[in-house]
């Protein structure tokens, strides 16, 4: 039978009714004791690392799971990480980048309701995880919410009730859970080689999301207090005519600075592309700037935090390095080669 650690670390999924509203209050054990079934399908140890409404959890809480998976990656077979669904999307991407190539599956899952409601999602969510970290061929970081499983890297909460929260962003659902049954849908090679965990992430970004009418006057700064700029543009990508003139004055200082704008897309599904348009076309080709195409905003922050935080990468590497699929988070190959010709 399989071993796997449940890593504690707060959520709907542990937490009680109080005066002051949902707050997480339960132990994994506690937690645990709601799906005696699990017996059936592998031998489960707990651990807690922090007991937070995920609003609360930032990049040292994504380290304290690193840790633990780092730490106990040899006694056990797989990881399941209990997490708040409200920020589940960003820590399932950052994860991603911060543990690779892991042959042993990392699950993250949380629920909408409580687990100790009589109605909830938790139960399922919490038993079908450990059914998948429990599978031969699950590797690397995965979230099992709602009978399905999303690749770390693809996660997006679209739905803030509904049990059906995450959806799979430009990426196909590698497997479902159903009636207790894994029924996979994508296999993979097994990963070869050692698994790597990295623990730095730069903080220094911000996400500026275009609005009609937007002024440049905020540019300014942001590009004085920030490292890193990702620009959730509208459609396929384009910068506004009444931004133009500062951008293209601050954009000089801040490339020959070494610093990162990225453009991606307000639009959920299917990506950008900078070079259908004019508004986007000339400011690409004036500034080299990078696209996220189809990847999604959260693998977009936190890929730009975890490069900004290797050791000695220059602009150039940290450009091919975030163009280099982990965890299939980008898919573009051809336009990225495309866009390296077009340089
Ligand atoms: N459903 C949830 O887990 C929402 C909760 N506020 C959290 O993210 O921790």
């Amino acid at each position: 039978m399989k071993k796997i650690l449940m890593i504690g670390t707060g959520g709907t999924i542990a937490s009680r009714q109080t005066e002051q509203g949902l707050a997480p209050g339960l132990s994994p054990e506690d937690i645990l004791s709601y799906i005696p079934a699990v017996k059936d399908v592998c031998e489960v140890h707990t651990i807690q690392v922090c007991n937070l409404d995920s609003t609360n959890v930032a990049p040292e809480h994504w380290k304290l799971m690193v840790e633990a998976v780092e730490k106990y990656y040899d006694s056990y077979d797989g990881f399941v990480i209990c997490h708040g669904t409200d920020t589940l999307a960003y820590t399932a991407a950052a994860l991603s980048y911060m543990i690779q190539n892991s042959r042993k599956p990392i699950v993250i899952t949380g629920a909408q309701k409580p687990i100790n409601m009589d109605v909830t999602d938790a139960k399922t969510n919490l038993l079908d995880s450990f059914i998948y970290a429990a599978d031969e061929e699950s590797q690397n970081v995965n979230i099992v919410f709602d009978g399905k499983v999303i690749v770390g890297t693809r996660a997006k909460k679209e739905r803030a009730k509904s049990y059906n929260a995450f959806s799979s962003i430009n990426f196909p659902y590698p497997a479902v859970i159903q009636d207790g049954m894994l029924v996979r849908y994508i296999s993979e090679a097994p990963c070869e080689g050692d698994v790597r965990f990295y623990y730095d992430m730069k903080d220094s970004v911000y996400v500026l999301k275009l609005i009609p009418g937007m002024k440049p006057d905020i540019l300014p700064y942001l590009f004085e207090h920030y490292d890193c700029l990702v620009i959730e543009s509208f459609g396929v990508g384009g910068i506004p005519q009444n931004l133009l003139e500062v951008f293209y004055a601050e954009m000089e200082k801040w490339t020959a600075m070494g610093k990162l704008v990225v453009m991606t897309t307000q639009v959920a599904n299917e990506g950008s592309n900078m070079t259908v348009y004019e508004v986007g076309k000339k400011v690409k080709q004036d500034f080299n700037l990078m696209e996220a195409y189809d990847m999604t905003l959260e693998a977009t922050i936190t890929k730009l935090m975890w490069l900004m935080a290797l050791p000695e990468t220059d602009y150039e590497s940290m450009r091919e390095k975030f163009f280099t699929k982990i965890n299939h988070d980008i898919l573009f190959s051809k336009r990225i080669e495309a866009e390296k010709a077009f340089k």
